[in-house]
């Protein structure tokens, strides 16, 4: 098992009685999910995706992200939310936080489309002056602003560097098999394209092509992601909670919110853990923050935040659980050396590896901040690589929809992300939204 959830620094804060009080609730939700029985039970492909997915374009995600390895010194990835999170999670957890820095003979990997930032644009657009490059475009809908914005300005400058048809060559386009205006334009146009199955949500696409080919283009084992991500669909059918650790990780969930814990921190002590922190959070802020409920999902980088969020955490507002991720094995490691003069009083940890203070660390704060009334529940995984990866990311989806079920949400809507675009075309004049631009007008206070 390469994710183990260790509920011992609970014990203060959960009774062994309470998770047998979810059992029965987590058997309905099991069923619900496969049964399909449930809220949003048209968007359920992501729970056979890993041994149910297309292999023929599998091959074709090697075979371009090959071609763009060849051809491009940068690939230039337009998507947000679910359409950008998965595959910049998974390049800094398998490769490294400095992916693109660190010398390496797969292209820079830059993501855009993500922001209305004009100056994160220009920089992006600088970095691309007088090399090569590629862009994969990527939006299940088709139809959002933010990447649509970002593919006009790319789109336009590959075809002034390359012409038309060497633009082409050098758009890779994923998004829906039918619908929407850049499957439209990718058709008109002749991009390769990429295909979002249909019963596969956005915060769930990890696994399909639109995490793959940027993943596979930065080097990463894409066939190890899927086995580690099948592993885990494999580990967990089990409805009984004691058999199945991401159960218990939703049932944990559930219990401590029910007790009035109203935030979730998920603590890491690997920077290059930090993308993944933000797709866990729109994977559970999107799938349950609705109805004016759910645990507000949040992040912290250790020993880092330690020094800025780490006083909130130990004696702040009481209203706070973590999910610790703890790697069994670091992914490289660091011996520390003696020093003969011993001025910063360091020797003590001379002839240690750095992964063991880091270790202690963790277990020192997880001790210190349980004390303080935080509980902490721990995800233990083996290794940083990527089939612990496509293990993770099953995990924390299946838990997510469980969890969400427990909570009595859709997991697999988000209504409310339509109110803020809404206001945003009427208070720039998008046609049809005039009377709308009226109301809000009055209510601008600048
Ligand atoms: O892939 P797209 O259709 O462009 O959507 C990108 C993202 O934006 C939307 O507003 C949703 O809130 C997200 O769930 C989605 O992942």
């Amino acid at each position: 098992m390469a994710v183990k959830c260790n509920t011992n620094y609970l014990a203060n804060f959960i009774r062994p009685e309470e998770y047998e009080g979810m059992q029965h609730l987590v058997c309905a939700a099991h069923q619900t999910l496969h049964e399909k029985s449930g809220l949003g039970n048209d968007f359920l492909g992501w729970v056979d995706l890993p041994t149910n997915y297309d292999k023929a374009e599998f091959e074709r995600i090697k075979a371009a992200a090959k071609k763009i390895q060849q051809q491009s010194k940068v690939l230039v990835v337009i998507g947000i939310g679910g359409s950008y999170l998965g595959a910049r999670a998974a390049i800094e957890y398998i490769g490294s936080n400095n992916y693109n820095a660190l010398a390496k003979d797969t292209p820079q990997i830059y993501f855009v489309g993500n922001t209305i930032s004009p100056s994160y644009l220009n920089d992006i657009l600088a970095i691309c002056e007088g090399v090569d490059f590629s862009v994969n475009v990527i939006s299940k809908s088709g139809t959002t602003t933010e990447p649509a914005l970002a593919f006009r300005v790319f789109k336009e400058l590959l075809e002034k560097r390359y012409g038309p048809e060497g633009a082409k060559e050098r758009i890779y386009s994923t998004t829906d098999k039918a619908r929407g205006t850049l499957k439209e334009l990718s058709d008109r146009n002749g991009y390769e394209t990429f295909v979002i199955p249909d019963d596969v949500g956005g915060r769930y696409s990890v696994l399909t092509p639109v995490g793959l080919l940027p993943i596979a283009v930065a080097g990463c084992d894409i066939d190890a992601v899927m086995a580690g991500a099948k592993e885990a669909q494999d580990a967990f059918t089990d409805p009984n909670l004691a058999k199945n650790d991401c159960y218990k990780y939703a049932a944990i969930r559930n219990i401590l919110y029910n007790k009035g814990y109203s935030v979730e921190i998920m603590a890491s002590y690997e920077p290059s853990y930090g993308q993944m922190n933000e797709w866990f959070k729109q994977l559970y802020g999107e799938s349950e923050g609705k109805d004016h409920k759910a645990l507000y999902p949040s992040s912290v980088i250790f020993s880092t935040d330690l020094h800025s969020l780490g006083q909130y955490i130990q004696d702040g507002r009481r209203q706070l659980f973590e999910t610790v991720i703890d790697f069994a094995e670091p992914k490289s490691d660091f011996f520390i050396p003696e020093d003969p003069e011993n001025l910063d009083g360091l020797n003590f940890l001379s002839g240690q590896n750095m992964s063991n203070v880091n270790k202690k660390a963790m277990q020192g704060t997880i001790l210190a901040h349980v004390k303080g009334g935080v509980p902490n529940v721990v995800l233990q995984i083996d290794k940083m690589d990527a089939r612990s990866f496509g293990y993770l990311v099953y995990f924390l989806e299946k838990a997510c929809a469980i969890s969400g079920y427990l909570l009595g949400v859709n997991p697999f809507d988000q209504p409310g992300v339509e109110s803020y675009k809404k206001n945003m075309f009427a208070l720039l004049g998008k046609p049809g939204y005039e009377d709308l631009r009226e109301e809000l007008v009055k209510e601008i206070q600048e």
